[in-house]
């Protein structure tokens, strides 16, 4: 069966966790344009200019779109490297149901740090997930060093 196509199985589940976890951190930047009007928060004169009164100034503090801002780059710095390291990892044969169990964990883990960052939950929760995460890029990224040496 060709690999990287839907036809196979661990792709398909491969695209489909990947696709979840992309279009949740894509959504990151409407959670932020979401706070920025509400709190008419702006980083740029222009964007004051538009979309406030032509005396509002740039805002750097408000708390909380600093936290789906810092919750947005957590995501870029975990989930890129997630799909970068899967692709990879879907390539090197894994056994389909260990690294289906590993697309799962990421997933749910990825979920999990964005409801812990913004509700907030009282920490260790989010690093609880940030971890789960993080321990799974490793497992592939390992599994890849492993296939791939020469
Ligand atoms: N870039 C991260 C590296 C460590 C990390 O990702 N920690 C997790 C668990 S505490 C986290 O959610 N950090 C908060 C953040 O990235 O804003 C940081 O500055 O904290």
């Amino acid at each position: 069966m060709a690999k990287f196509s839907f036809d196979d199985p661990l792709f398909a589940q491969f695209a489909f966790y990947s696709g979840v976890v992309l279009m949740k951190t894509i959504l990151m930047s409407v959670w932020t344009a979401r706070h920025r009007i509400s709190s008419n928060t702006y980083a740029s004169p222009e964007d004051c200019k538009f979309f406030g009164d032509k005396d509002l100034k740039p805002k750097y503090d408000n708390q909380n779109v600093e936290r789906v801002r810092r919750c947005h780059l957590n995501d870029l710095e975990n989930v890129v490297p997630f799909v970068l390291i899967g692709v990879f990892y879907v390539m090197s044969n894994p056994n389909p149901a260990y690294a289906l169990l590993h697309f799962r964990i990421f997933a749910g883990a990825r979920l999990f740090h964005t409801i812990a960052y913004l509700a907030p939950l009282p920490q260790p929760s989010r690093a609880l997930a940030f971890g789960a995460g993080f321990l799974v890029n490793v497992s592939m990224a390992a599994s890849v060093i492993m296939a791939g040496k020469y």
